[in-house]
Parts: structure tokens; C-alpha cells; sequence
């Protein structure tokens, strides 16, 4: 179980978040959405531990893990899809497969993770993880190592960002499936309504802070009857 108690965070003498107080059980897919600048991004940097927090604590299974980098906190079993994997000279995508498994994977089993994200295996397995790859390539790439590490908590941060329509019906299939057999939690940033479909609980932020945490049914007339803050879509001449 993943615990945020009393996050705040600040940057540039702004306050991005403001209080946060979430607890993410075990096997669970949460969503969390919320408008353009709402602190979606920094909340999930934050519990990866790409950034630190200016007070507050945050616990996994009881132990505070505040104070860890992104490296101590993936040991303990946390994950964070990157927009784009990490690139390495000579690296390729089967070692790359086999690096986040923890295991020297036989090609065929190394395949099977990124026939799971819709790609043609035996096209890609041997290629060097470089800028010959497209970004839709590369972001599916990024989502099969995520899958093949298993851990207890993945965090997706908009997974749907440069995924063409019919790749996005197998991310769905991808995250169902993902959630099913890892029985670890599953955490996604997103707008798009068919991922919050199939969550079990809609967090949604606003202005750096939890509005509201339930079902999608909960939630989603809050997020369209939301104010957006600016006066030129309120359709003003001010
Ligand atoms: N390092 C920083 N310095 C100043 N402001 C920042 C910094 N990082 C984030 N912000 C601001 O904090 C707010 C929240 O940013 P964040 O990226 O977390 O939002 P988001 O909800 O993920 O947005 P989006 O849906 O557009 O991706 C934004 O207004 C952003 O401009």
C-alpha cells in the first residue's frame, strides 16, 4: 500500500501542490486526471522519486520512503514509464527487455512483451533503442519494459500521448491484462475517458489538490462542470 500524507510541493515560488493525502491500496488501478497544469505530472514524479517533496511523508507498505531517489524506490518495487525509454548506445530492444525483467529472457519470451503492446516482434527485437525509432515506437518499447520489470506499483504518466487509435484499443487490453496478472497496483495519469473507464477508483486533481477520490460515475460530472479559471473561455471580452 502506497501512502501520501500531506504532500506539498513548490517550485519557482509557486505552490504546485497543496496538501495531498491519498492512499493507494494494493491491486489497485487508479486513475488520476484533472485539468491542463492541475499537478497531474508533479504528483507522479513525486511518488516515483524524481522529485522531492517540501514536506509530507510517503509511505509504501509502512516505510517511509521519502527520502529515496527514483533508483532506491524502484528496488522497493516502484516503476515509472518514462514518455520515452532510455537510451544507451548499442543497447537493443531485447536487452533492454531483459535488463528490466531481471533475467536473460530467451528471444522468444522477450518477444512475447512486445507482441503484448501490438508490435511485430521479430522486426524490432535486434534493433539498437536509437532515433531510428518512431516516438510511437519508442513510447510501446518504454511500456513493454515497463511490464516486463513486474512490480508492485507502475506509474504511467499519460501512456496515451503519440499512440495512434488502434494501438490505444491494445494499451487498454495491455493495462487490463497488466492489472490482472501482476495483482500489483497500477497508477495512470490520463484524460482519456476509456482509461478511466476501466479504473477502480478517479482521482481528480485541481489547482494542486485532490477534489475528489470515487468511481468514474463520481467524478467525471465534477471534471466537465469544472471552472477552468480563465476568463477568455468563459467566453468574456475582459
Ligand atoms: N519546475 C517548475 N517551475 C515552475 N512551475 C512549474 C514547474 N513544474 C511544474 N510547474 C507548473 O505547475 C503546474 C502543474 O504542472 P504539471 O505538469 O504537474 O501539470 P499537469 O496536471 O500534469 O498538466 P498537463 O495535463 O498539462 O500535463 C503547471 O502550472 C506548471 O506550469
Amino acid at each position: 500500500m502506497l501512502e501520501l500524507k500531506n504532500i506539498c510541493f513548490s517550485a519557482d515560488g509557486k505552490q504546485i501542490l497543496k496538501d495531498i493525502n491519498l492512499r493507494i491500496d494494493d491491486a489497485k488501478f487508479i486513475v488520476i486526471t484533472g485539468p491542463n497544469g492541475s499537478g497531474k505530472s508533479t504528483l507522479a514524479r513525486i511518488i516515483s522519486g524524481i522529485l522531492t517533496p517540501d514536506s509530507g511523508q510517503i509511505l509504501l507498505d509502512g516505510e517511509d520512503i521519502t527520502a529515496l531517489g527514483i533508483t532506491e524506490r524502484a528496488r522497493k518495487g516502484i516503476s515509472f514509464a518514462f514518455q520515452q525509454p532510455v537510451r544507451f548506445k548499442g543497447v537493443t530492444v531485447k536487452d533492454l527487455i531483459c535488463l528490466a525483467s531481471g533475467q536473460d529472457l530467451s528471444t522468444a519470451d522477450a518477444c512475447q512483451y512486445l507482441s503484448e503492446v501490438g508490435m511485430c516482434a521479430k522486426d524490432y527485437i535486434d534493433r539498437e533503442v536509437n532515433a531510428s525509432l518512431s516516438g510511437g515506437e519508442l513510447k510501446r518499447i518504454e511500456i513493454a519494459t515497463v511490464m516486463a520489470r513486474k512490480t508492485k506499483l507502475t506509474l504511467f504518466d499519460e501512456p496515451e500521448a503519440g499512440i495512434d487509435l488502434w494501438s490505444f484499443k491494445n494499451l487498454i487490453d495491455v493495462f487490463e491484462k497488466m492489472h490482472e496478472e501482476i495483482q500489483g497496483s497500477i497508477i495512470i495519469i490520463s484524460h482519456q475517458e476509456r482509461i478511466l473507464n476501466i479504473a477502480d477508483q478517479v482521482v481528480l486533481l485541481s489547482a494542486g489538490e485532490v477534489k475528489q477520490i470515487g468511481t468514474k460515475e463520481d467524478v467525471l460530472p465534477g471534471l466537465f462542470g469544472m471552472e477552468t479559471g480563465c476568463r477568455y473561455f468563459k467566453g468574456g471580452d475582459e
